[in-house]
């Protein structure tokens, strides 16, 4: 299928999600190991020390590596979590080699809620945001919870927001032309893919 400006967002992000899930393991793999070579070196992710990640589903670029570099620099890393009530409500919640695990309402692993480990929004450095389309100019396309754009809406709204850094990771493959943005869509700051980093 094609995309033109006249594909719904119903669509575009079947389209998108069905091209991150045909990628093979090995394309997966070297994505994955690409996109973390990426971030490792970037002052952005030096500098972080408080960062949200996700667990890779539906054939998303995996941040998975970056776990490992993070406990050897001593950053805290936060998985998203979700609830049954509130039910559009995202919080980040600490992971630690105690964490017990569960599924959200999609299937997606996350760790148990725990009131003890949330963190406030203001408190992370660095969010890393999964993409299903994007354009240069940080328009995204997420998973349609709307999970994301909730989250930062308040942040949106001060004048002073400086942190937490947003930045979307997403395969090459899911660069668009340009999006069609809501009222309500949060931009990424940056996106970075496999191939490379986009800053607008
Ligand atoms: N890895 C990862 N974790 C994440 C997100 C994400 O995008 N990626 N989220 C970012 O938001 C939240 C989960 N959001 C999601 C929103 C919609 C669907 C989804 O599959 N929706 C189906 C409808 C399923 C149903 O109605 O039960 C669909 O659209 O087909 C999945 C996750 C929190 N955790
Ligand atoms: N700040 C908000 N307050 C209330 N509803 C919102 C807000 N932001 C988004 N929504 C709702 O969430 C739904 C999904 O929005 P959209 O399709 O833009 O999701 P998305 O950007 O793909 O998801 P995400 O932000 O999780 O990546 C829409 O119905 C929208 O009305």
């Amino acid at each position: 299928m094609v995309i033109t400006p006249e594909t719904s967002p119903k669509e575009l992000r079947k389209l998108l999600r069905s091209r991150r899930r045909s990628l093979t393991n090995l394309q997966q793999q070297i994505a994955a190991e690409n996109l973390c070579k990426q971030l490792i070196k970037s002052p952005l992710f030096k500098k972080s020390k408080h960062i949200g990640l996700y667990l890779a589903n539906d054939g998303e670029i995996d941040p998975h590596l970056l776990l490992k570099v993070a406990k050897k620099y001593k950053k805290h890393i936060y998985l998203p979590v979700l609830r049954q009530w509130p039910k559009y409500a995202m919080v980040f919640q600490r992971i630690k080699p105690s964490t017990r695990w569960t599924f959200n309402q999609y299937k997606i692993k996350q760790p148990v809620y725990d009131k003890t480990k949330l963190s406030h929004p203001l408190k992370l450095d660095l969010i890393l945001m999964p993409l299903v389309g994007f354009d240069k100019e940080g328009g995204r396309i997420g998973m349609g919870g709307g999970f994301y754009d909730r989250y930062f809406s308040y942040l949106n709204r001060m004048n002073s927001w400086r942190k937490p850094y947003l930045l979307g990771l997403a395969h090459e493959c899911q660069k668009l032309e340009k999006l069609h943005l809501n009222s309500w869509d949060i931009k990424a700051m940056a996106v970075v893919t496999d191939k490379q980093w986009y800053f607008h």
